[in-house]
């Protein structure tokens, strides 16, 4: 029997703070209680996505996300030191596909998104279309990065898994 599927996906940030509060788009969710922030590592769901732009393997539709998605905030210039140490939790880390920024500060770069973005880009690619377009809602720019993104997040959606999402990636790097 299929499981249940939530209506919504939980949504979990961890803020290493190492950015300006004003400016995080992470904290800006959880003021608008769109995510929960979770003060310590420890306390990161166990069995939930960790959104990891160092995993081997990508988020997919295949993923199960009954145990919610977590990104955590931190300065991209520490990701390579403090992504490994979470390795030793018991989480899935995933990465995302090819993907650009939206954002007014890193439009059109690839891989690199901000927390709002991640979050967003992993709705959609699980098929949680409304609540993705909900968190984007807002930012005033958040509109443009679904509208730049369109085309490769409709065919992430529709892969069976993490090696079809490499495949449907390739056409686009
Ligand atoms: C490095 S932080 C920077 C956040 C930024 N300070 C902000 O205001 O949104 C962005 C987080 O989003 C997630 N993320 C961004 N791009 C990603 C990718 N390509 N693959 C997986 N996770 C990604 C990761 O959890 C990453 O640590």
């Amino acid at each position: 029997m299929e499981k249940s599927r939530p209506r919504e996906v939980r949504l979990y940030l961890y803020h290493a703070g190492q950015c300006d509060p004003k400016k995080c788009t992470g904290k800006k969710m959880v003021r608008f209680k769109l995510a929960r922030l979770v003060e310590k590592v420890n306390a990161i769901p166990r069995g939930s996505i960790l959104l990891d732009p160092m995993a081997e393997k990508a988020l997919s539709p295949a993923d199960s996300i009954t145990k919610g998605l977590t990104v955590l905030d931190c300065s991209w210039e520490h990701v390579e030191a403090v992504f490994p140490q979470l390795l030793v939790l018991d989480l899935q880390h995933r990465a995302l596909p090819y993907l650009v920024a939206g954002n007014p500060v890193n439009f059109g770069r690839p891989f690199k998104l901000t927390s709002v973005e991640a979050f967003a880009a992993s709705l959609y690619i699980l098929g949680y279309k409304e609540q993705a377009a909900s968190i984007l809602s807002k930012f005033n720019w958040g509109h443009t990065f679904l509208e730049v993104n369109r085309e490769p997040l409709e065919e992430y959606s529709m892969a069976k898994d993490s090696k079809e999402i490499l495949k449907v990636q390739a056409e686009y790097i």
